[in-house]
This record gives structure tokens, sequence and C-alpha cells, in this order.
């Protein structure tokens, strides 16, 4: 089994408050997970440190074969909000993005496009944030985030300002992009439900500083209300 992600011992302060505990997770390569925990927690800190924009105070987070040292095209992010330039239409947006890998304007084009169209938006390239509804400005940001073909994508309670019906669909989405690409998924959520419909594995993060409390695996097919109530309970016991 090859790791994408590898968190060991990360303890992360800020400032005199330490935030992080000696945490260690694994994420093998492929893999879905979902980061479950009370609101600071320090689940957006998990994902900074994976990300490159939150540095350790101790222990080390590699990705791939590779210590984190900052932000790279191995590991996209995506945020709840959706950070677009308001000036750039949706392609504009997600060809910006690819600027930083040097690639050449038409290969920017081409792979915008198809990350466009991947997330259903292949009618809306030429449109501008303020001319798309919320679930569609997401896609945007997912595009833009799938279209530097990351190994790792990270995702901060990204459908959290969404409308129940339109959080449905985007889920969908997620699951059908991450089984057909394979991309290594950590999902940040405070919301169990949206986590055991989405995760192959859910870890519960808790405590003030916080550590992993709980590790569980979801098991494919209907939903197991025995494993719902277990995490309500690690979630409570916090
Ligand atoms: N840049 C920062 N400077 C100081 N304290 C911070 C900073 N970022 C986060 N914190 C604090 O660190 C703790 C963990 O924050 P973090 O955002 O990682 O938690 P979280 O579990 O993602 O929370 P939420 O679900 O509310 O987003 C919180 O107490 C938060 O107030």
């Amino acid at each position: 089994m090859s790791l994408a992600v590898r968190l060991e011992g990360l303890s992360v302060r800020y400032g005199a408050t330490p935030v992080l505990d000696r945490t260690d997770l694994e994420l093998p390569a492929g893999s879905f997970t979902a980061l479950l925990g009370p609101s600071g927690c320090g689940k957006s800190t998990v994902l900074g440190a994976v990300a490159g924009f939150v540095h350790p105070a101790t222990g080390q987070v590699t990705a791939g074969s590779r210590p984190v040292r900052g932000p790279g095209p191995d590991r996209g992010v995506v945020f709840q909000h959706y950070a677009l330039f308001p000036w750039r239409t949706a392609r504009g947006n997600v060809e910006f993005a690819l600027k930083r890998l040097g690639l050449p304007r038409a290969e920017r084009r081409r792979r915008a496009l198809e990350a466009l169209a991947e997330v259903g938006l292949a009618d809306g390239t030429d449109k501008y944030p303020a001319q798309l509804s919320g679930g569609m400005q997401q896609r945007v940001a997912l595009a833009r985030a799938l279209a530097a073909e990351p190994e790792v994508l990270l995702m901060d309670e990204p459908f959290g300002a969404l409308d129940a019906l339109t959080r449905t669909r985007m889920q969908h989405l997620l699951r059908e992009l991450w089984q057909r690409r394979g991309t290594t998924v950590l999902f940040v959520t405070h919301d169990i439900d949206e986590a055991l419909a989405l995760a192959q594995r859910v870890v519960v993060l808790g405590g003030s500083p916080g550590r992993v409390l709980a590790d569980h695996t979801v098991p494919d097919g209907a939903p197991d209300p025995d494993l719902r109530s277990l995490i309500a309970r690690h979630l409570g016991s916090d």
C-alpha cells in the first residue's frame, strides 16, 4: 500500500496556544477520508499542514515521498468560500491557477475546458462568478483544483455554504470524480452524515489541543446506524 500523505507526531501551535498534539495519520493513495470533529478542534489546521500553509511546531508531514515545506501542485485545495476572481470567467479562473505550473497557454486552455466539463460546467465556461450560483461557483473551484491534476485533494467544508439539494448533488459529483480519477481525498466536515455518505474512512478529531479520537472504516452499501451512533458518541465525548 503506497501512502499519499503521512503525518508523524504533528504538533501545531498558534503563538503560545497548542492546537494539535502529536497527531499521526496516514492516507493511503487513492483513499477518501473524512476528518470530522467539533468546531475549533483543529481539522482545518491538519488540512493546512498537508497543504503546506501551516507549519509544524514538531513532527513532520510527508506528501508522496517528499516532506511538505509549503504549498505545491501535487496538493489541490478547495475551501468553503470559493475564492474566485470576480473579473475572470470560469475558464479564466481555472487557467489562471494553472499558470504556476508553467504550462503553455494552449495546454492551460485544454485542461481548463476539460476540468470544467468534468464538473458539469461545459456550458458555463465563459460566465463570470456573479453570473453563477453558489453550487456552480463551487464547481469552478473544484475544476480549478482538479485541472492541476493533484495527487491529493484537500477539501475544507467545501459544501458547507450550499443549500441541501445542491449539497447532495455536489456530494454525488465528488464521489464520481474520486472513483474516476483515483485522487486521494481528505475532506473536512463537522457533519457526520456527510462524512458517512462520502468517505471510506472517518477520522474523528477532538480535544484541546486536538488529537485523533477514533478512526473508523465505513462499509460500502447501506448506511450503518450503529457506526453512526458510535461516531456520534466519540464526537459527544470530546
Ligand atoms: N491563524 C490562527 N491564529 C490563531 N489561532 C488560530 C488560527 N487558526 C486557527 N486558530 C485556532 O486554532 C484552533 C483550531 O482551529 P481550526 O480552524 O483548525 O479548527 P477546526 O476544527 O477546523 O474548526 P472549524 O470547524 O470551526 O473550522 C481554534 O481554536 C482556532 O481558533
